[in-house]
């Protein structure tokens, strides 16, 4: 049987991974297809960089339009990136009848309902494994390994650049604009990296996640969203001395009265795996209620890492190219007519602990205020750190560990505490995920 036939949309970071990949392992991904997979075309702006990617074997085009319009092009892969013209060449590669691999989470995170439903009414599949966890095959997990179970929650470190960014501050002492550029030359960090570190990418990624968990849309403009950047080193160290680390996690997870979806630093018991995750790395923890809590770890950045992804979604579309368009797994797990109505809950209900760090004035009588305004408040206090003020030091730091409180009462306590006297610089919040 002829090899299917890919047109490939952008051949940079990602795409050259798709590309050496699939030569460089064809004998074998055709014995599991069932079936060759060949790039046919490739579109990239830079075509003679394309070119010098792909030898003089494949066709390379300026225009993707060109690829879409060829009738011998089953399958079209986005690997361009951003919400703007990847967005209008998928709706016309699906418009065209061609099934459409991507990494892009951003787009479906915010434009995802428009692009499921259109390939839904076309009966294409647009299969986006990449998307999330890079290589890690989380959305598989999701989507069947895992379908037996009543999802409780999902946390996970899902930005590579920041998690990189952690770590290599912590470990080595680098400076934040230091480990940024490194990372951006190795390639994991978004065009626009500020979607890196102040969150967003993940927020991406959890809204895709939430989706195929609970089975309600992708909602990315409910989602509450906080960065890396407002990060101080001195928190980080507080933390270990407490026994926890700094993450950003990306949170999805049913409450009592809706969804949670949320990407923030979070402290994270240091005896956990997710803890001890570092670099690059990425790692999800599912709590379904009948398996119990799975861990998925993996690279979820970086070229060919991704592209493993990217070419086991084209095995997928391979093997299924001749089924019936019903019986395929639904894009977001549960059938479109199936998909729950239940509301993503604001910030102000969610329920979590949290990590206080007052700076206050070193006097008798500043600590029993401070818990005095949490007992008012129903605010059960786990741990408290008062760093010893040095010679002649006239304040000092002041840490609190919470119980689990909502973040609504816990924001008021903080704006009380905040107008005392003795507090003599802003607040500083980390919220604080016990994972078990
Ligand atoms: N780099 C990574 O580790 C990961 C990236 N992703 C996602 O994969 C996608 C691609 O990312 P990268 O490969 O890192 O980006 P990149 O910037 O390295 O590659 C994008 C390529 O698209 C080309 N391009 C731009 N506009 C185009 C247009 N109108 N027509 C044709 N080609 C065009 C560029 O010339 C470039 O070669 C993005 O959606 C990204 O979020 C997902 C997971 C991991
Ligand atoms: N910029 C992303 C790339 C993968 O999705 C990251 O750092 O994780
Ligand atoms: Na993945």
């Amino acid at each position: 049987m002829k090899p299917i036939q890919v047109g490939l949309l952008g051949i940079g970071t990602v795409g050259s991974g798709v590309f050496n990949v699939l030569r460089r392992n064809q004998e074998e991904i055709q014995r599991r297809a069932g079936r060759g997979i060949e790039i046919g075309m490739v579109a990239d702006l830079d075509t003679a960089r394309a070119q010098s990617v792909v030898g003089s074997g494949v066709k390379v085009v300026k225009d993707a339009r060109e690829v879409i319009a060829n009738p011998d092009i089953d399958i079209v892969v986005e690997l361009i990136g951003g919400y703007g013209i990847a967005r209008e060449l998928m709706l016309a590669a699906i418009a065209a009848g061609k099934h459409v691999v991507t990494a892009n989470k951003a787009l479906l995170a915010v434009h995802g309902t428009e692009i499921f439903a259109a390939a839904h009414q076309r009966g294409v599949m647009v299969a986006f494994e990449a998307a999330v966890a890079g290589g890690i095959p989380i959305i598989k997990s999701l989507r069947e390994g895992l379908t037996a179970n009543r999802i409780e929650w999902i946390a996970g470190i899902i930005n590579g650049t920041t998690n990189f960014i952690l770590s290599e501050m912590r470990d080595k002492g680098l400076d934040f604009d230091v480990v940024l550029k490194e990372a951006q030359r190795l390639g994991y960090a978004e065009a626009d990296p500020t979607f890196d570190i102040e969150g967003v990418d993940a927020a991406h990624k959890a809204t895709i996640m939430s989706a195929i968990a609970f089975g309600i849309p992708v909602q990315f403009d409910k989602a509450y969203v906080e960065g890396i950047t407002k990060l101080a080193a001195q928190d980080i160290r507080y933390a270990e001395q407490l026994g926890y680390r700094i993450k950003l996690l990306g949170i999805t997870k049913r409450a009592t009265k809706g969804i949670e979806l949320r990407v923030h630093p979070s402290l994270v018991p240091a005896r956990r795996l997710i803890a001890n995750v570092e670099g690059a790395m990425n790692a999800v923890v599912v709590q379904g209620d009948a398996v119990g809590t799975t861990l998925h770890y993996g690279k979820g950045a970086g070229s060919e890492p991704t592209a493993s992804a990217v070419i086991a979604d084209l095995v997928d579309i391979t093997r299924l190219h001749t089924a019936d368009a019903a019986h395929r797994v639904p894009h977001l797990a549960f059938q479109p007519d199936q998909m729950s109505s239940e509301a993503v809950l604001p910030m102000d209900e969610v329920v979590t602990s949290y990590y206080l760090r007052l700076r206050v004035a070193d006097e008798a009588g500043v600590l029993a205020k401070v818990t005095g305004l949490c007992a008012d408040a129903g605010v059960s206090i786990d741990a408290v750190l008062q760093r010893e003020a040095g010679e002649g030091e006239r304040q000092t730091d002041l840490i609190i560990l919470t119980h689990n409180v909502r973040e609504g009462t816990m924001n008021e306590v903080i704006g009380r505490m905040q107008a005392l006297p003795t507090v003599l610089a802003p607040i500083v919040r980390i919220r604080k995920e016990e994972l078990a």
